[in-house]
């Protein structure tokens, strides 16, 4: 059985100038005495060999994890922190999965007490509040439950640099703001702060403090001793960091010459790993030259040679330091510092549901955040607009265009200069015409039959019927048109110029036949066309249809299974109906004497081909059908053959005969 998941405390360290902090705070959970373990993730390459192997022996676990950039760190600006630009590394907590429970503390936390009861607590994320706005909580000490769901949602969010500190605890609050996260008392994350304290709170529940957290730029590492308080609150709770400090690091350098313990250290001219980033605890030869000398400016901002990150870099880091004293630096530009990159496929989506640890999609879609202006001065409205558009509409030409300007022909037939005119037909506007009968009885030289149509040439003039056609004008002007007439003269009107100019059908043709030679459409030849008259033209005049079809021709269809052919008989109230006509007769189809039913066995209808061998009262009874005789006869034949199927027959075999012989 799998062994059940660990709970560890963790911190992060991404640089050297932190150590002190993390040494201290590893000392001082140990001082305190919890069972867990302690585990520091780490960016590799960010910190000196020198600093990994004391983490190694002060922690557990020392866990790699990517270093991530803030891509849009300009709001670090507004808290005066550039140096935090890396802070999302900070996410990497919630993958990491291998543990129950995390409880999180900055390295710039000492514990007073051990806080082993965090891990107890029913909450999937827990936080204390935060000093500068305690609506939210500060990010330094947090309880959390690690789940690839929680990272993928916080890492989306880093990546597109969601935070409105532009650091994790920015993010982490608008990302926790809905979720309900668990309120810890002030006491688990502990905020001195040098400049206001309520003194008379602290003596009230300094008892209770459990770990203090020291929050801003000016860490006790680098501050020294006397802090910048003078006595209070802030002094008392440095001096719990300093004493932890003393009782493990600065005397195990004294101890180190002794004892050759604490990373080899073997002279007391030399300082510890540690000791290297603490202010005052090297000598003056090593403070001018130990990297502590520019920690104390931006230590974050030196980066090494190649940032396994893919942001886009910060600027130079020296002309930033430079800029930031001067009080000069602006944000850079967001959309400047965006890079976007094709979102990957991590599963075969057409095979299986993604899986359930998969990162959420689109999320390395850029994103664009506009700021609202912070401008203070009233609007002022321009002296003037700029004047909208004008003639904005399609100018009709006042003159007709020569033939240069007319547009080129396309189709062949264009060019043919007795061709008819083109024209439009429009059904909103056709006028509503009196009933041909009104208007033959009043006598209207106007009337026009019920299926007028106007026409209009190029230039929109109405055209009198036939003549868009090149027809004569009707003479309904001179003289009263019958019906008839108008009939005559709507269908000639109704010309279709595929009928009329030749051009088009050849053009088409030799169109579908470049066609036929590239692959084997087939021209569908109406048969006959005997039934679909156009009114205008003769049978023989009808062209074949041109639609392309992908019918196999009749040479290479298969032939279709047939039915038999009807066989002409009288009908049981006289002669056979003969309101169709003949038909001509199929060739190949068998008579419908061969055709047996496959399913019983019963030639068809005619009750002559009944075989012999089944009931005898079947043939004689069908007999009685097929022959005209009186209803009398007819009833009670019908009653005996589906009386004889009952007896002899199934269900299925009775409702078969009904069909069979029309006795439904
Ligand atoms: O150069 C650095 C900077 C930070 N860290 C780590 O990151 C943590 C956060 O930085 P810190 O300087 O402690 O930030 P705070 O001054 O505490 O500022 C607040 O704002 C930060 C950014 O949102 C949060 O990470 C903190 O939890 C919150 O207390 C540190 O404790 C370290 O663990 C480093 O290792 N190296
Ligand atoms: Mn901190």
């Amino acid at each position: 059985m799998a062994r059940p998941l660990e709970d560890v405390y963790c911190t992060l360290l991404m640089s050297d100038s932190y150590l002190p902090g993390a040494a201290v705070l590893a000392h001082s959970l140990r001082d305190a005495g919890t069972k867990k373990k302690l585990a520091v993730l780490i960016t590799l390459e960010t910190l000196s060999a020198d600093t990994i192997t004391e983490l190694k022996s002060l922690y557990d676990y020392v866990i790699p994890v990517e270093h991530v950039r803030n891509p849009n760190p300009a709001n670090l600006y507004l808290m005066g922190r550039p140096d935090l630009a890396f802070a999302f590394t900070k996410i990497a907590l919630w993958r990491q999965v291998q543990f129950r429970k995390i409880v999180y503390l900055d390295a710039d936390v000492v514990a007073l007490r051990s806080l082993d009861e965090l891990f107890n607590l029913d909450a999937q994320f827990a936080a204390a509040p935060d000093i500068g706005w305690p609506d939210a909580f500060n990010s330094g000490v947090m309880v959390l439950t690690p789940n690839m769901g929680d990272y993928w949602a916080l890492q989306t969010m880093a990546a597109t640099g969601d935070s409105f500190d532009g650091a994790d605890q920015g993010l982490l609050n608008q990302y926790y703001e809905h979720r309900n996260w668990h309120r810890l008392s002030f006491a688990y994350n502990c905020t001195p702060n040098a400049q206001y304290q309520w003194e008379p709170a602290y003596r009230y529940y300094k008892r209770d403090i459990s770990a203090v957290h020291f929050i801003g730029k000016d860490k006790p590492w680098l501050t020294g001793r006397s802090g910048p308080g003078g006595p209070g609150v802030y002094n008392e709770l440095l001096a719990r960091w300093w004493a932890v400090y003393d009782r493990h690091l600065k005397a195990a350098a004294t101890a180190a010459t002794s004892q050759g313990a604490q990373g080899g250290h073997e002279s007391s001219h030399h300082t510890s790993t540690v000791q290297q980033q603490v202010f005052g605890e090297t000598t003056s030869t090593d403070f001018g030259t130990s990297s502590f000398s520019h920690m104390t400016t931006i230590p974050e901002i030196v980066e090494p040679e190649a940032p396994a990150t893919t942001e886009l870099p910060l600027s130079e880091p020296g002309d930033l330091a430079e800029n930031i004293d001067l009080g000069v630096v602006e944000p850079t530009p967001t959309v400047e510092q965006r890079k976007f990159s094709a979102p990957e496929m991590e599963w075969d989506a057409t095979r299986s549901e993604p899986p359930p640890e998969s990162r959420p999609e689109a999320a390395n879609f850029p994103t664009q955040t506009y700021d609202f202006s912070e401008s203070r001065q009233l609007f002022k409205p321009p002296e003037a607009y700029p004047e909208p558009p004008k003639d904005m509409w399609y100018q009709v030409p006042e003159t007709k265009p020569t033939p240069e300007q007319m547009p080129k022909p396309i189709f062949p037939w264009e060019r043919e200069p007795d061709r008819p005119k083109a024209t439009r037909v429009f059904a909103d506007d056709l006028p509503t015409p009196p009933l041909p009968s009104l208007a033959a009885a009043s006598g209207s030289t106007q009337a026009s039959h019920p299926f007028s149509t106007v026409h209009y040439d190029e230039g929109g003039e109405v055209i009198q019927e036939g003549q868009a056609a090149g027809l004569p004008s009707p003479p309904g002007s001179a003289s009263p048109r019958s019906a008839d007439q108008q009939w005559q003269e709507f269908q000639q009107s109704n010309v279709n110029a595929w009928d009329t100019v030749p051009g088009i059908d050849t053009y088409v043709r030799a169109i579908m036949e470049s066609q036929v030679r590239r692959g084997r459409p087939q021209l569908l030849h109406l048969a006959g066309g005997e039934d679909m008259h156009s009114p205008t033209i003769s049978q023989k005049e009808r062209r074949e249809s041109l639609i392309i079809t992908d019918f196999p021709t009749a040479v290479e269809r298969p032939s279709l299974p047939v039915t038999p052919a009807p066989i002409k008989r009288p009908t049981f109230w006289g002669e056979e109906r003969n309101e169709v006509g003949d038909l001509p007769t199929a060739e190949g189809v068998p008579d419908q004497a061969e055709w047996v039913c496959p399913k019983c066995g019963f030639s068809s209808l005619s009750a002559a081909d009944f075989r012999p061998e089944r009931e005898s009262s079947f043939a004689s009874t069908t007999t009685a059908l097929a022959t005209p005789s009186p209803s009398a006869t007819f009833t009670t034949a019908i009653q005996t053959l589906i009386n004889t199927a009952i007896e002899t027959g199934s269900a299925s075999e009775i409702e078969h005969h009904k069909k069979s012989t029309g006795t439904v």
